[in-house]
């Protein structure tokens, strides 16, 4: 027989913890669900978005009818419970309904704090909390004009620009003298009080509110001082108090909240409490990543499963207001024990604070520039002792200095962590959803898990966790705007950057007008390279906007470690390279040393540390092995020992090598050359293949070894080495100048055309514009470890803050 399961609330916190329950033992319970709200359950923090207009309804339902049907659920919506019997082990509802349970879950959430002012009841003054009263704020909007916050806290900042969307004429009263007092410092708070106003949003600060005017309905709101402001519509967001009348009353311990255990267990038996109504360690949470934490934690306990409970959660918060970028974390407020570092710059509108204690950070603001949120917050969660390198983190060039890459920072969580704490998604659930489902961009992963469908916080972490898993090379270019940060693609772009002779992505983001001023990890990489291949001259590049491994010239590892491929021309290398090779290997403890597919060595095992001193010791040209750009030339041995051979592929790999090395291309690129027809180098599976014929050489195109087998394609036969060269030049800079960022030749080939790319490319004056470009573009390029190594700045960065990566 199946035990019975009651939840009361049929809210985020109780159905995150039945989704778990499950999963984890799917026949234990047959369970039941009263909720007051007549809905099934939905995304309440999407609320602010439907009130702002960004989306509807019906796209907040986070399990519809179906769901509680297809999981044998017995939902009562619409009705609430007023009495439970403990003795009995009974529910009964306002309307009359009795059950039975075994074990009781209560998740009644928070009521909000309704200010008890005279004239409070009358009509026109509302709470926001729920579906009921958006749909009043949007009707009213469309009678009335103006409208009264009351609480510039997170929630009333939210309403209010949700109000002034619905073209309503907003102010908002605020007790305090600054904004969002428990989330942000004056400084931060100035600063978004300047941004909001802009908006067009009035404030009134410092307003003690006394009582609300009007006959039925509500006319103004006066102020202690005497004043009045006139207003239709009163929104309270002043805060929440925890649920508990229900709790109390049946004689659960009760303190602000339901008290829990790490287990969330009550003093009662088999009555357990989670999410806004619980209070676990004297604290009541307000926000819903701790309560995915508790339900999994509880969800495992009612199952049997063993867990180590539940021990408080670090949270976090970002305001939902689009063009205003705030994020606070933790204990941000300076107090006797704590040193901070603030970067304050007025003209770009950023402000940056970390509070540190005993070496560790325990708190943070950001305004205007959030890119270091994920990476600090990653940081106050690990503990991490950051002593000496304090001042890195906020003035470290982005996260290649101070902190880690959000790459790096999924690498280091473990399976059951949150990535996305809006809608309680792990980092083994996203895995698990893009091996299964075959999921390639942060969309698809989005509408198949809803990880980063509501603030939209963690989506780096989302395609980094995809980069991570897939590799860049396999993660989708969107189909329309090459990234949810615009709406423009490739080319529009890459046509603003020339016309309007932009060279930075900061100057892009502005004009172009990016949603997301501060990019994301899909746009940031192409636009550092779209502007690096039009103004090769005047673009510096954009070493933050790079993948992890092209920062740090260097392969990153499963366990956090890198490899290090030095260049090998053709594949042809010297008693005395090997010996300095093996010199290193032994040095450095090179875990293992391999001959990689495309001919060259590959050590394994070297810290970040040890990078900079591993290339000092080698003394040999970066491979590449890393970087979108040109990886290996293969070749076989040609004609001067095999017998077959007709013309001398060593030397013409060479020369190719030598001439296309560190060129940036939207993809990596392999060559081979092989010295006859029977193709040994395997040419004609590399994104540009030579193979020897009699009389003269074959330029084969577009092959692909990898996912995607791809056979080359044909593309011209030539006589002489000189003419090899030249169409390979031309070749590569028409695929630089028209392929999308992170687009495989073979692909590119296939969406542009063969016979496009060979008209292109057959008048030898277009070949000698293209070859001139990519020659001027060649002529500019560095050794990268060379530069690090005569650079203090750029060697030291490699020994910041160490990765540490656990699987
Ligand atoms: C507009 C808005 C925006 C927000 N934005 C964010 C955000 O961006 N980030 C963030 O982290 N948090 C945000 N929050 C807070 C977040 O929504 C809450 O932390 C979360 O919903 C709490 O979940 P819960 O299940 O504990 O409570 P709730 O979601 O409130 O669920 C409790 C449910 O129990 C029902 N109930 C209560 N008593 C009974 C009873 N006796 N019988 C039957 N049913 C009962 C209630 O009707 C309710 O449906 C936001 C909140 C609001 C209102
Ligand atoms: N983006 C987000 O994370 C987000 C968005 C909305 C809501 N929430 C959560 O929902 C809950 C409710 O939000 P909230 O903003 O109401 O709560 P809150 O307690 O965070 O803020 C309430 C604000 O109202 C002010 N206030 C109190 N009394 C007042 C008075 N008489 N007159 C004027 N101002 C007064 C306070 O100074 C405070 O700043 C919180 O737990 C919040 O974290 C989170
Ligand atoms: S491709 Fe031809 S020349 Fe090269 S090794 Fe093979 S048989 Fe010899
Ligand atoms: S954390 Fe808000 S959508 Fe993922």
């Amino acid at each position: 027989m199946k035990k019975k399961l009651v939840l009361i609330g049929n809210g985020m916190a109780g159905v995150a913890c039945i989704e778990s329950l499950l999963k984890l033992a799917p026949n234990k319970y047959d369970i039941t669900i009263f909720g007051s709200e007549p809905y099934p359950n939905y995304n309440r923090i999407m609320l602010s978005s439907v009130l702002a207009g960004d989306s509807e309804m019906k796209d907040i339902i986070i399990n519809d009818w179906d769901w509680y049907k297809e999981n044998n659920i017995t939902l009562h919506a619409g009705h609430t419970v007023s009495q439970i019997d403990t003795n009995r082990k009974m529910v009964h509802t306002d309307s009359g309904m009795s059950t039975a349970y075994d074990d009781l879950i209560i998740a009644t959430g928070s009521l909000p704090f309704m200010l008890p002012l005279p004239g409070a009841d009358k009509e026109g003054v509302i709470a926001f909390r729920d579906i009921k009263d958006c749909e009043t704020m949007i009707v009213t909007s469309k009678m009335y004009k103006k409208a009264v916050v009351i609480g510039g806290g997170l929630l009333g900042l939210e309403a209010a620009r949700g109000l002034l969307n619905l073209n309503m004429d907003v102010s908002v009263v605020h007790i305090q003298n600054y904004l969002m007092e428990r989330q942000l410092d004056p400084t931060a708070s100035i600063m978004l009080q300047r941004e909001l106003e802009n908006q067009g949003m009035k404030f009134l600060l410092e307003k003690n509110t006394d009582s609300i005017l009007g006959k039925n309905r509500v006319t103004g709101v006066k102020f202690k001082d005497g004043t009045v402001v006139d207003a239709d519509l009163v929104v309270m967001a002043v805060g929440i108090r925890p649920n508990i009348e229900l709790a109390k009353k049946a004689g659960v311990e009760i303190s602000r909240g339901i008290v829990v255990n790490d287990y969330l267990e009550t003093n009662i038996p088999n009555v357990y409490a989670l999410g806004e109504c619980a209070e676990h360690n004297g604290i009541a949470y307000g926000l819903v990543a701790p309560l995915y934490e508790q339900g999994y934690v509880l969800a495992k306990r009612l199952a049997g499963v063993e867990t180590d409970g539940y021990h408080g959660s670090v949270v976090s918060t970002k305001l939902k207001v689009s063009g205003v970028n705030v994020f606070s974390c933790g204990q941000f407020t300076d107090q006797s024990d704590t040193r901070s570092v603030r970067v304050q710059d007025d003209f770009a509108g950023v402000y940056k604070k970390i509070v540190i204690k005993d070496g560790k950070i325990i708190g943070s603001v950001l305004f205007g520039d959030t890119s270091e949120s994920t990476q600090i917050l990653s940081m106050v969660r690990s503990g991490k002792d950051i002593s000496g390198k304090e001042k890195e983190v906020l003035l470290g060039e982005g996260s290649s200095k101070g902190g880690m890459s959000d790459v790096e920072i999924v690498a280091s969580m473990a399976d059951d962590e949150i990535i996305c704490g809006c809608n309680g998604v792990t980092k083994g659930t996203i895995i698990s959803a893009i091996h299964e489902k075959g999921l390639s961009s942060v969309n698809e992963v989005k509408a198949c898990t809803k990880a980063s469908g509501s603030c939209g916080g963690c989506k780096n972490l989302v395609e980094g966790l995809l980069t991570h898993t897939l590799g860049a090379d396999g993660v989708k270019t969107a189909a329309e705007g090459i990234c949810g940060c615009t709406t423009l693609n490739r080319e529009q772009i890459v046509e603003a950057i020339q016309t309007m002779k932009l060279t930075t992505s900061k100057e892009v983001m502005h004009v172009l007008e990016w949603s997301n001023i501060e990019g994301c990890s899909k746009c940031r990489p192409a636009l550092n390279y779209y502007l690096g291949m039009v103004w090769p001259d005047e673009h510096k590049d954009e070493a933050e906007s790079r993948f992890v491994n092209e920062r740090n010239h260097a392969n990153i590892q499963k366990d956090g470690t890198y490899s290090v491929v030095p260049r090998i021309y053709g594949g042809v290398t010297t008693a005395e390279q090997l010996k300095r090779i093996a010199d290193v290997a032994v040095k450095y403890n090179v875990e293992m040393v391999k001959i990689t597919g495309g001919q060259r060595i590959d050590l394994f095992g070297i810290t970040k540390e040890d990078l900079p001193k591993v290339w000092e010791d080698l003394d040999m040209p970066s491979g590449y092995a890393y970087g979108k750009a040109l990886r290996t030339v293969k070749t076989c041995v040609g004609s001067t020992w095999c017998r077959f051979g007709t013309q001398d592929s060593i030397q013409m790999g060479i020369e190719m090598e030598k001439k296309f090395e560190r060129l940036n291309t939207p993809a990596k690129i392999k060559m081979a050359v092989s010295g006859c027809p029977r193709n040994c180098a395997e040419a004609t599976i590399k994104d540009l293949g030579v193979v020897a014929i009699d009389g003269g050489w074959e330029i084969h195109v577009a092959g692909n070894g990898g996912t995607h087998v791809r056979a080359a394609d044909l593309l011209v036969k030539v006589k002489t080495q000189e003419e090899v060269l030249e169409w390979t030049g031309a070749y590569f800079q028409y695929y630089r100048e028209t392929a999308n960022y992170n687009e495989r030749t073979s692909k590119w080939l296939d969406r542009v055309g063969l016979d496009n790319v060979k008209k292109a490319l057959e008048r030898k004056e277009d070949r000698e514009a293209l070859v001139s470009r990519i020659e001027h573009t060649l002529s500019l390029t560095k050794d990268p470890w060379k530069e690090i190594l005569g650079n203090e700045e750029l060697r030291k960065s490699f020994e910041s803050l160490p990765v540490t990566i656990e699987s």
